[in-house]
């Protein structure tokens, strides 16, 4: 098949090993990762715990380095990170000293790209966009758990990053809230229009808010299966109950479940 759109991201025969000093051995993390995400993709990363999600992502940011193998993004070889990938984390990176405005700057002073009144421009427009105008001389603490990932997210925006790279942003969130802030995430990328890669525990979240789901075998991580998920762009919770939507599930699940067996996993972690 011609496919037309742009690649952002290229994974290729990705190999990627740790060595674990006390017991004088290498433990192989990743295995021959291949993969193409590709502009405005939001691509989920899904599998059984331990299978290396978290070591991709980590590599994708530059902040691993890899064995073997090449990832490039906008065919430019990734070795350390840099100012195009921008990356959430699960626990929320906030200075508490500094207001939702000042931490928002924060990544553009360190960039040093931007004039003092471009930075407070840029800041509001990502606050806005998040959801939390009239926010911006709050601190940390006087925020919900809900909201400082918002900041989190604005923080990650504000500079521009080509990819956008999430490890479980969500998982600290109480359910409701964790519903709330993927409809939000899914308007604010949409808004941004940015390439994202995403890691979850909840097969449910991942189908929710990508165009793929990528399931990872058990360490080492390879990739077992790339589904495409084929469900309306404009997805509103009530999306939920498709069939379609749970039939996806379903069969992600069942993916999971088979690899987790083979590790002697019963279950997931967080599901
Ligand atoms: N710094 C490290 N040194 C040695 N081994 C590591 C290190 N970090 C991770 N590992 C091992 O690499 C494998 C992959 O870990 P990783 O954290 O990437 O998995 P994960 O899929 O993100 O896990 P989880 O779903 O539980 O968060 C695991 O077996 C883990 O024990």
């Amino acid at each position: 098949m011609n496919d037309r759109r742009k690649v952002k991201l290229q994974v290729q025969k990705v190999y990627m090993e740790y060595y674990n000093e006390r017991r004088r051995q290498y433990l192989l993390a990743l295995s021959d990762i291949n993969l193409n995400i590709y502009e405005g993709e939001l691509v989920s990363i899904v599998g059984p715990s331990g299978c290396g999600k978290s070591t991709f992502l980590n590599a994708v940011d530059g902040l691993l380095s890899i064995n073997s193998g090449r990832i490039l993004l906008d065919n430019k070889e990734i070795k350390k990170p840099g100012p195009e990938r921008s990356m959430v984390f699960q626990h929320d990176s906030l200075f508490p000293w500094r207001t939702v405005e000042q931490n928002v700057m924060y990544g553009m002073e360190i960039q040093k790209r931007f004039s003092n009144k471009e930075m407070k421009e840029r800041a509001e427009h990502f606050i806005h966009l998040v959801g939390l105008k009239g926010f911006e001389q709050q601190f940390p603490n006087e925020l919900s758990g809900g909201m400082r990932q918002r900041v989190n997210i604005a923080r990650a925006l504000v500079t521009e990053p080509e990819l956008l790279l999430l490890d479980e942003p969500f998982a600290a969130l109480d359910a409701q809230t964790r519903e709330f802030m993927q409809v939000e995430l899914m308007k604010i990328l949409e808004k941004a229009q940015k390439t994202a890669l995403f890691i979850t525990h909840q097969i449910n979240e991942a189908v929710f808010l990508s165009n793929r789901v990528v399931v990872f075998t058990a360490r080492p991580g390879s990739i077992k299966a790339d589904i495409p998920i084929d469900l309306p762009d404009a997805r509103t919770l009530k999306l939920k109950h498709h069939p379609r939507f749970i039939e996806l599930e379903e069969q992600i699940w069942r993916l999971i479940e088979e690899e987790s067996a083979n590790t002697g996993m019963v279950t997931l972690g967080g599901q």
